[in-house]
């Protein structure tokens, strides 16, 4: 076990945004979060990384309650790459990267050889390795997104936790980060708005409604017809993809 939730409830005001919200992250896996606008993935990534409690119910890392957990210890092992993730100052590209070793270092140690190897990595991968030395002021929306993602990889987090970070990438970007994340060693919990995409590379689907779990499995077992019509509100056809064996959408006009 990696992530786990056990009876979730979270509430704005007297608003119930998650209700009993149990599921568990494989060690591994790509779990991929699905549901439409306003049934509550933001919300629950939030609480996955600690940045809000939960009125009632765990979040368990490994087991262990995360309110029990230090903030530095979090960062150490849990990255979280939020939707509208802003960063305020005209740092380089590189800089920003470098604030993702910020958990591991100490007062005492300086910026080590595992440092430099860690962001060189995460900004090869990210594909930013050329726009490294750019003012963030200057990248495009999907560039930040992307630098966003190294910084993110430059922890060296065990478990990934990303909120629809394909959403300004081009198409070459979308598969590349798909293809990039479904191979990490890491645990990662994903929010997506493309179905597709989502069959196509998570290990395994939650898909959300009104707060809830409505549907959990493998992504033959939850991307159906019926799915899409009553929680999506499309009709679609699924098919099993000739071309990677996964189901395919086919959205009817
Ligand atoms: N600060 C807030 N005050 C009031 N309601 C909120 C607040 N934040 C979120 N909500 C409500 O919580 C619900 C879940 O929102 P959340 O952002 O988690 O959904 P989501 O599935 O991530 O949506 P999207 O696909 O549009 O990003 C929505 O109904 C939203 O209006």
């Amino acid at each position: 076990m990696s992530i786990r939730t056990e009876n979730l409830t979270w509430k704005i005001g007297a608003k119930t945004i998650l209700d009993g919200v149990s599921f568990e992250a494989q060690p591994g896996q790509m779990l991929g979060l699905l549901g439409p606008n306003g049934s509550g993935k933001t919300s629950l990534l939030r609480l996955l990384a600690g940045l809000k409690k939960p009125h009632s119910g765990s979040v368990t890392l490994e087991g262990r309650d995360i309110k029990s957990i230090g903030r530095r210890a979090m960062a150490q092992r849990v990255a979280f790459v939020e939707q509208h993730a802003t960063t305020n100052s005209n740092l380089k590209v590189i800089d920003v990267v470098k604030l993702g070793r910020f958990p591991h270092r100490s007062m005492f140690s300086g910026w080590s050889k595992t440092d430099d190897d860690a962001v060189a990595q995460a900004l090869e991968r990210a594909g930013m390795i050329e726009k490294r030395h750019d003012r963030w002021q200057s990248l495009s929306g999907g560039e930040k997104q992307r630098a966003h993602i190294a910084r993110a990889l430059a922890q060296s987090p065990q478990e990934l936790i990303l909120d629809e970070p394909t959403n300004h990438l081009d198409i070459q970007h979308q598969i590349s980060l798909m293809r990039l994340v479904s191979s990490l060693p890491v645990t990662s919990i994903i929010a997506l708005h493309d179905l597709n995409h989502a069959a196509m590379f998570c290990d395994r689907l939650i898909v959300m409604q009104k707060g809830r779990i409505v549907a959990s499995g493998a992504p033959e077992e939850i991307v159906t017809q019926e799915l899409l019509r009553d929680v999506f509100s499309v009709d679609a056809r699924v098919e099993t993809s000739p071309h990677h064996a996964r189901p395919h959408i086919h959205y009817l006009r």
